[in-house]
C-alpha cells in the first residue's frame, strides 16, 4: 500500500499504522466527490469503504481505480438474502479488485458458510454484521430480539465463526468480550466512531478512535467525521490525537 510519510526505505511510525486500520467510508452521492476525496486520502495508507449510496451510483466502476490508487476497499452491501443468492453474488463480488466483502449474520449459518466458502478459494475476507451500531437495546427488543445487544453481538459473533467468517462487524464496545470470545486472529471491525465532542448523527453504540484501539478493534469504520470536514486528510490525521 502506498505511503508518503518519511522517507523511501523508512520504517512506518505507529502514527501510519493507526492511520492503516482506519476504512474511510465514502458515503457521497456523486462518485465525483468519492473520487475527490479519494485523491485527498491517497498515500495515507487507510482503507476506503463503498457503501450502498456509492454502489447504487456507480457499481463496482470505482473499485479498480481506488485500487490503482494504492487502497486497500472494504465493499460494504450487507448482503442479507437466501444462500443460494448470496452465493451468486458474491462471487461476482470476489471477482472485483476489492480486498473484504459483508453480509448481514442474521442471514443464517448457511448462508454464512456459503459465503465464506468463496471468499476462501477467492483470498477475500468476508466479515459478518452483528447488531448495526445504530441499534440501542429498545430497537433490538422492536425487532424481537430480547437479548442483552453485547449477548446478541456476541451469539451472531460465534455462529459467524463457526460457519467460517474472517471476523465480524459490530460496536467498538462489544470489542473486548469479542475478543475474549473469538480469538486474537477474528477480525473486529467496528463502525460507530467518533471522536470526543463530534457529533454522534444516528450511531447509538459509539466509541472514540483511540478507546476502539486500545479495546483491539481491528478496524475502525469512520464516515462523517472524515468526509463531511473541509479537509478529510487532515480529519483522517486528527483521529487520534
Ligand atoms: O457494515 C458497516 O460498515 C456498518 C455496520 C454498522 O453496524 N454500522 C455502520 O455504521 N456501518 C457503516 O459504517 C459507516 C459509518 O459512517 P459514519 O456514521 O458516518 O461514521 C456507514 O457507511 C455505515 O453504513
Amino acid at each position: 500500500m502506498q505511503r508518503d510519510q518519511g522517507v523511501p526505505g523508512s520504517q512506518s511510525s505507529p502514527a501510519d499504522e493507526k492511520i492503516a486500520r482506519v476504512m474511510a467510508a465514502l458515503d457521497v452521492d456523486s462518485a465525483d466527490k468519492a473520487a475527490e476525496i479519494a485523491k485527498q486520502l491517497a498515500g495515507t495508507g487507510c482503507w476506503l469503504k463503498i457503501g450502498l449510496e456509492l454502489y447504487a451510483l456507480s457499481g463496482l466502476s470505482l473499485v479498480q481505480k481506488f485500487k490503482e490508487m494504492g487502497f486497500s476497499i472494504f465493499l460494504d452491501l450487507k448482503l442479507h438474502d437466501i444462500p443460494n443468492t448470496v452465493a451468486r453474488t458474491m462471487q461476482v463480488l470476489v471477482d472485483s479488485a476489492v480486498d473484504m466483502i459483508n453480509v448481514h449474520c442474521a442471514g443464517g449459518y448457511e448462508m454464512m458458510a456459503r459465503a465464506a466458502e468463496i471468499g476462501r478459494k477467492s483470498g477475500k475476507k468476508i466479515i459478518g454484521v452483528t447488531v448495526l451500531t445504530s441499534m440501542g437495546q429498545e430497537e433490538l427488543s422492536g425487532v424481537g430480539v430480547n437479548r442483552m445487544v453485547e449477548d446478541q453481538v456476541i451469539n451472531l459473533a460465534l455462529l459467524a465463526q463457526k460457519a467460517g467468517l474472517d471476523g465480524v462487524v459490530a460496536s467498538a464496545r462489544e470489542v473486548v468480550s469479542l475478543r475474549r470470545e473469538c480469538g486474537a486472529d477474528f477480525l473486529l471491525v467496528t463502525p460507530g466512531i467518533r471522536p470526543a465532542g463530534s457529533e454522534q448523527n444516528d450511531q447509538v453504540r459509539v466509541l472514540t478512535p483511540k478507546e476502539a484501539l486500545e479495546n483491539g478493534s481491528s478496524y475502525l469504520v469512520v464516515g462523517r467525521p472524515i468526509t463531511a470536514a473541509v479537509n478529510p486528510r487532515e480529519a483522517l490525521f486528527k483521529l487520534f490525537d
